[in-house]
């Protein structure tokens, strides 16, 4: 069945996978998105020009924040799912401006939050991340396991959205799922991301930054997976005291038609493995400059899938080397382009 969804975010790299994806399915996307300058705006308005070929996409340009620019989105539009994506996103750019975070992370949110009490969506999603693991020593990250130690700011106000989803769900009977997103990767990423960052200056010959002496690694998520368990994700609607599977398995809250759930395959690659794999792909071998693990960057990230799996049978399994080589053939189009 066609239905009506709200994209927030909708020119950003996973906003505009997700849309396009959407608008194949048949669907509606209806985006907002303020284009903000975090990296290069142009990348955004090239996102922006595909999903305008599309007769089925509309959007407006605008900040969470402002009301006149919700109520442009929203009203008369009778949207059914909505997907929060529009963030404040970098781990490490929290530390230089931790200002913009709290605005669109916590006040952003907050604004989506008292939107849908005021329409009541079928569904609100909103994307969180395996930041806010943090600290914790136990692996793999599962759902239920606690997630009190945030390293970085970006974490900490992701981690808070939860927290505001969840007494918003609890108080107005908001159907929501958060998904916790691994490091995700793909064509037309994020320029301040490593892969982006790494096939950039390897096609210029320069060196790249390898932090934390290259000992992390990631559950890297190749976009297109991501995706699917977003769009899966979209028909499990979250019932109060409806958990699935085992008994202890389900985030679901005991109060309120809430749950969390990680999206990745849960299996992580180290940053030396995924930098040969880079290599491998452009048939170059890249200078590296070996840094210190940078403030606020976490060593490891391990995705449990169990729930995901539960709740929509699959789980992310694209192969690194085809992700980063379906990212590489993406970036010397993109710069032919320009
Ligand atoms: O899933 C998340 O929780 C987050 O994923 C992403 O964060 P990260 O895991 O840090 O991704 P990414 O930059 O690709 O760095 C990957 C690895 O390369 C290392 N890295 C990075 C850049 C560089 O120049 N050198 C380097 O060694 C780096 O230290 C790291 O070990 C999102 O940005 C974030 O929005 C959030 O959603």
């Amino acid at each position: 069945m066609a239905l009506k969804y709200f994209v927030t975010g909708v020119a950003g790299f996973i906003g505009f996978h997700l849309a396009c994806r959407l608008l194949a399915d048949g669907h509606v996307v209806r985006g907002l998105d303020a284009v903000t300058e975090y990296y290069d705006p142009a990348l955004k308005e090239a996102r922006l020009a595909v999903l305008d070929q599309h007769p089925n996409f509309s959007w407006v340009r605008g900040r969470l924040e402002d009301p006149a620019a919700m109520a442009e989105a929203l009203d008369g539009h009778d949207l059914d799912v909505w997907v929060h994506l529009a963030a404040q996103a970098g781990v490490r750019y929290s530390l230089e401006n931790p200002e913009s975070y709290i605005s669109a992370n916590l006040v952003g949110t907050q604004a989506i939050l008292e939107a849908a009490r005021a329409r009541s969506p079928r569904h609100l999603m909103i994307a969180s991340t395996s930041s806010v693991y943090g600290g914790n020593q136990k692996v793999p990250f599962s759902e239920t396991d606690p997630a009190h130690f945030p390293v970085s700011l970006y974490a900490a106000t992701k981690k808070s959205g939860e927290a505001l989803s969840h007494s918003y769900a609890h108080l107005f009977d908001i159907p929501t799922t958060c998904f916790r997103f691994f490091t995700v990767y793909g064509p037309w990423g994020r320029p301040d991301m490593a892969l982006f960052k790494f096939v950039e200056r390897i096609e210029r010959d320069e060196p790249i930054d390898v932090y934390g002496e290259g000992r992390m690694s990631r559950d890297f998520t190749y976009v297109d997976d991501l995706v699917e368990g977003i769009v899966d994700l979209a028909s499990c609607v979250p019932e109060s005291g409806k958990p699935v599977g085992p008994e202890g398995l389900d985030s679901l809250s005991p109060v309120a038609p809430w749950r969390v759930v990680n999206i990745a395959g849960g299996s992580p690659t180290g940053l030396m493995a995924f930098i040969e794999a880079v290599e491998r792909v452009t048939g170059k071998v890249a200078r590296k400059n070996m840094l210190p693990m940078q403030p606020g960057d976490v060593a490891m990230t391990m995705a449990d899938p169990t729930l995901l799996r539960e709740l929509v049978g699959a789980v992310p399994e694209t192969s690194l080397e085809d992700g980063v080589r379906a990212f590489v053939e993406w970036y010397a189009d993109y710069r032919r382009s320009r």
